[in-house]
């Protein structure tokens, strides 16, 4: 490849409005410029990224994490905070228009190390305030999964499990896809290596882990998010960007763990001394690393599953409360300008100032989550008039 084109790099320092056919926008940040369009490497539906390191005059091949967006008929691209690249998408679905390129965030630093490697990664945005997502940790046998089953059998469209891989055998019941992904550890670590997952660990001599994928699946369901992960887990995304409440689940003694874990009958007896040496640990640092937000104990389970409801926010008269998804779409034409940390898409007419029912105001000052995941917090507000729109952007702030 050769030099990058120095018409996209000055086309682009002062605004993003693209043409109709123009399938690919750089955005200068530092000393680099990313190329954002056109297919990428691995699959043609889906937008590549390349980026043009200006100090060393080269162009660089970045890791790309995080699931792609597919093409469109042509995107804007907008800076935000030297951290990452608002992607707004020509003609896409409500639910699809609003993508995040993060380049410079804490989770891209962190991957740049690991991988040794350019680093960016995608993250979709989701409109509204999704509810946070839930961490559940707890030991083997304390009731955990039998939590989560009451909850989600009772707020079936609230809440959405997100299904874990792991390298142990399937029980009896469990099936595959639903309960747990059951995969290799071969292929697992090889995924892991690629960026795939959002945490794993080693547990009780198995593989688990959470893939970015799992976790998105529920959020784009409009749907709270469950992750029933172990301590080591629950550290890490306490770690990461995933903003979600953390809850440890206690026996009320080891001896009726012990019970509950023979009453249950699904593991063998080697497996279930060494999930009750394991147990020991698990209770020690739940209760004392301040990791977790929230300490249940599971003694009588119609009490504790009240406990959690309550400290959900959900008392007996709640159902449902989904909130509806933002029906906001954006047509095909459009131009995208920021003034401050508001973002602005006009959808027609070429001044702010001549602007009628066709204005779209972002405000971007409260993003919450990120790569891996989605991105939340963003706000959008269709104003009618210039002066509206005015009013609108101190309602933003
Ligand atoms: N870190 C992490 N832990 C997980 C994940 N999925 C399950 N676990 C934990 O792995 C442990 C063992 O789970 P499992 O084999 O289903 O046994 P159980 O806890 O006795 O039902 C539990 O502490 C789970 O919370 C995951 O994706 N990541
Ligand atoms: N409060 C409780 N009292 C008595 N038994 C319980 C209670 N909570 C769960 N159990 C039982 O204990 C066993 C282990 O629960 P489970 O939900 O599988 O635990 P985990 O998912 O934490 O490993 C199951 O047989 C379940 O029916």
């Amino acid at each position: 490849m050769g030099e990058a084109p120095v018409i996209f790099v000055d086309d682009m320092q002062n605004g993003f409005d693209l043409k109709p056919n123009y399938c690919k926008a750089a955005t200068v940040i530092g000393d680099k410029t990313y190329v954002i369009g056109g297919a990428d490497d691995e699959m043609e539906s889906l937008i590549g990224v390349q980026i043009f390191d200006q100090s060393l005059k080269k162009w660089l091949k970045p890791t790309v994490l995080g699931t792609k967006p597919t093409l469109s008929k042509g995107h804007s691209a907008v800076p935000l905070n030297d951290d990452r690249i608002l992607i707004i998408k020509r003609g896409s679905t409500p639910d699809d228009h609003t993508w995040f390129l993060e380049v410079d965030s804490q989770y891209v630093r962190k991957q740049k190390k690991v991988l040794g490697t350019e680093v960016v990664a995608w993250s979709k945005c989701v409109i509204g305030e999704a509810e946070k997502p839930i961490v559940i940790s707890g030991p083997s046998g304390v009731g955990k999964g039998t939590l989560i089953s009451m909850l989600m059998k009772e707020f079936p469209s609230m809440f959405g499990f997100s299904v874990s891989h792991t390298t142990r055998s399937p029980r009896n019941m469990e099936k595959d896809g639903v309960h747990y992904h059951f995969t290799d550890r071969g292929v697992m670590e090889k995924e892991i290596k690629d960026g795939k997952f959002l945490e794993f660990a080693s547990v009780h001599g198995n593989l688990y882990g959470t893939s970015v994928e799992a976790v998105e699946l529920v959020a784009d369901a409009g749907k709270r998010c469950i992750l029933d992960i172990d301590v080591q887990g629950a550290r890490s995304v306490r770690a990461s960007s995933l903003e979600a409440i953390f809850i440890f689940v206690s026996p009320p003694s080891m001896e009726e763990l012990e019970k509950r874990l023979r009453a249950r009958g699904t593991e063998t007896e080697e497996q279930i001394l060494k999930r009750l040496r394991n147990a020991e640990a698990e209770i020690e640092q739940g209760e004392s690393s301040g990791i977790f937000d929230f300490i249940l104990y599971n003694d009588k389970l119609e009490e504790c599953y009240e406990n959690l409801k309550k400290l959900l926010g959900l008392d007996a008269n709640i159902t449902a409360p989904l909130k509806p998804a933002s029906e906001l779409s954006l047509p095909i034409d459009h131009s995208v300008s920021q003034i401050d940390d508001k973002i602005i898409i006009n959808c027609g007419t070429a001044g702010l100032e001549k602007a009628s029912n066709n204005l779209i105001l972002l405000g971007v000052s409260s993003l919450k989550g990120g790569a891996p995941a989605r991105t939340r917090g963003l706000k959008f507000q269709a104003i009618d008039s210039f002066s509206d729109g005015l009013n609108a952007m101190d309602q933003l702030s």
